[in-house]
């Protein structure tokens, strides 16, 4: 077990990221199956089990949408006491109304970037302990307020304006998350230089059959899943995962952080997402919105 690399993947139950989960699991990481639903990921991992004979994982309870949940899920990983060699920040939403968290966040911001950024941060000595290592951040080509898919990003810069139900728009909502994930790979990318800690940003590519479409009716994911999968901008669910899987292990990568891929090739992501100065404002205001130094 000692010289076992240990691998945290965040939504691990579905889509993407059970897929990256099993690949890691096939070449011999120790992985983290770090997953809401219980009994849902605890059937899977048995059946995972039974097909592969294998044993190197284990289901941890994390809800991303709950501070309590994450700090509860790290207290547990570290009564363990093992390494942390990869975190996958995986999990994600696509929430066609208007939620709050536990925590009374908008739950698209609080579920795909604060959550992250709180379990990143409370996990950061575990990895550089454990370096070389890396973070993945599973954005999206949508983090660019260039590519409209309806809604642009109005990008909000305070609480009460992220919560103000009234203005909530779906696809705003998840756009904006997903530039909030890009800015946050890029500054903890900055503040770990020369730790031994990587930290890589990727979008999977569009992968219309995974769960994230859930919200949609029956006739959207009939259209999504076997209508535009014809087209051959969308991606398979192997693919979109091999894309994580790529970022979390690739020996070509060794060397390099703070870069944004796309068809697991490094490319320049939205302009937007370089400024500096708003990724360090985000990160602030995420500090206080997780009372991460509380
Ligand atoms: N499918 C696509 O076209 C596409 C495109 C670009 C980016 N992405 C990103 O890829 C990632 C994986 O998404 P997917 O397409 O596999 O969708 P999916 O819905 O199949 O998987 C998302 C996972 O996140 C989990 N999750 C949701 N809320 C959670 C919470 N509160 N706590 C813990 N886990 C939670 C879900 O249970 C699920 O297992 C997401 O970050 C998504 O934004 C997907």
């Amino acid at each position: 077990m000692s010289a076992q690399k240990v691998c945290i993947i965040t939504g691990s139950s579905s889509g993407l990221g059970l897929l990256a989960a099993k690949k890691l699991v096939a070449k011999d990481f120790y992985v983290i199956f770090a997953c809401r639903d219980e009994n849902k990921t605890v059937r899977l991992i048995e059946n995972l089990r039974e097909q592969s004979g294998r044993s190197n994982f284990e289901f941890m309870e994390l809800d991303l949408g709950s501070f309590d949940s994450i700090k509860r899920f790290v207290a547990n990983f570290h009564k363990k006491n093992l390494p942390l060699n990869v975190l996958i920040n995986n999990a994600g939403i696509f929430s066609k109304t208007f939620k709050k968290s536990n925590d009374g966040i908008e739950y698209t911001m609080a579920v795909n970037h604060l959550g992250h950024f709180l379990l990143t941060n409370l996990l950061l000595d575990d990895l550089k302990r454990s370096s070389p290592s890396r973070v993945v951040v599973v954005s999206s080509k949508l983090h660019d307020p260039n590519v409209r898919h309806g809604s642009p990003i109005n990008f909000k810069w305070s609480l009460e304006e992220i919560n103000n139900e009234n203005e909530y728009d779906p696809m705003s909502a998840y756009k904006k998350s997903k530039l909030a994930n890009v800015w946050f790979a890029y500054e903890l990318a900055r503040k770990l230089e020369g730790t031994g800690v990587a930290v890589h940003v990727l979008c999977p590519g569009f992968v219309p059959s995974t769960g994230l479409n859930r919200d949609a009716n029956i006739f959207q994911r009939f259209f999504m899943s076997y209508i535009l999968s014809l087209f051959p901008f969308t991606r398979t669910e192997d693919f979109g995962s091999e894309c994580e899987v790529f970022a979390a292990i690739s020996d070509t990568l060794d060397g390099k952080t703070g870069i944004f891929m796309s068809d697991m090739k490094e490319t320049r992501s939205s302009e937007e997402s370089y400024d500096v100065e708003k990724a360090k404002r985000f990160w602030k205001l995420s500090e206080e919105w997780t009372h991460l130094n509380a």
